[in-house]
């Protein structure tokens, strides 16, 4: 098993805090219509939780699942869905909670995937946009924290499955 460390990166109350200013955007945006939100399991499930609980325009959750991860640092570079939504998003304004968007080949895959249901529009919701990894130019509508890089854990993100339940993000430091 591989040796790491964990380095706080952002505290819990700075967290709420970006949490509050995406929610005053998102209220403001779609003021006067509903919205149909898309958890990405299993990241987003804090983030999530989180986030509807500050929102006053009508809205229904629904999740995805998708994986590409598995027990590495580094993407598989394929996307998978495990699980899939089960409401219907025709003509409905779309929104996705993602925890992270990092190389940006999940969140590309699943927006290319959703078009085929012709949703009335599709925006993208990420706690935090860490840039350096980038692969492929995403949309990204609503970030609440950019970040150049460091593989990061806590508040529903995992290393190998660990450490989600943290409630501060934390940088995982390989020892070498
Ligand atoms: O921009 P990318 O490089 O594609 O990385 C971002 C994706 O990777 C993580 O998912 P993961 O496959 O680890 O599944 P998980 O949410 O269950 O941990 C994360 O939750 C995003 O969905
Ligand atoms: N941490 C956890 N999961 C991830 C990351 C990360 O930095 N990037 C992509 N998936
Ligand atoms: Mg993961």
């Amino acid at each position: 098993m591989e040796e790491y460390q964990l380095v706080p990166r952002i505290k819990p109350e700075e967290l709420q805090k970006r949490l509050d200013d995406l929610a005053v955007r998102i209220n403001r945006d779609y003021e006067g219509t509903s919205l149909i939100i898309i958890g990405v399991l299993k990241g987003a499930f804090i983030f999530l939780a989180d986030m509807v609980r500050r929102l006053s325009i009508p809205v229904e959750v629904d999740f995805v699942r998708l994986a590409s991860y598995g027990e590495s640092s580094e993407t598989s570079g394929k996307v998978k869905i495990t699980k899939d939504i089960e409401l219907s998003i025709k003509d409905r304004n779309v929104l996705i909670v993602e925890d992270i968007v990092d190389t940006g080949l999940t969140i590309a895959w699943y927006l290319d995937h959703l078009r085929q249901y012709h949703p009335e529009s599709i925006k993208v919701c990420a706690l935090i946009d860490k840039f350096e990894r980038r692969q492929v130019e995403v949309p990204i509508d609503y970030a609440g924290i950019r970040l150049e890089k460091g593989f990061l854990v806590g508040y529903g993100l995992d290393f190998s499955e660990k450490h989600r339940n943290l409630p501060g993000i934390y940088e995982v430091q390989f020892q070498k």
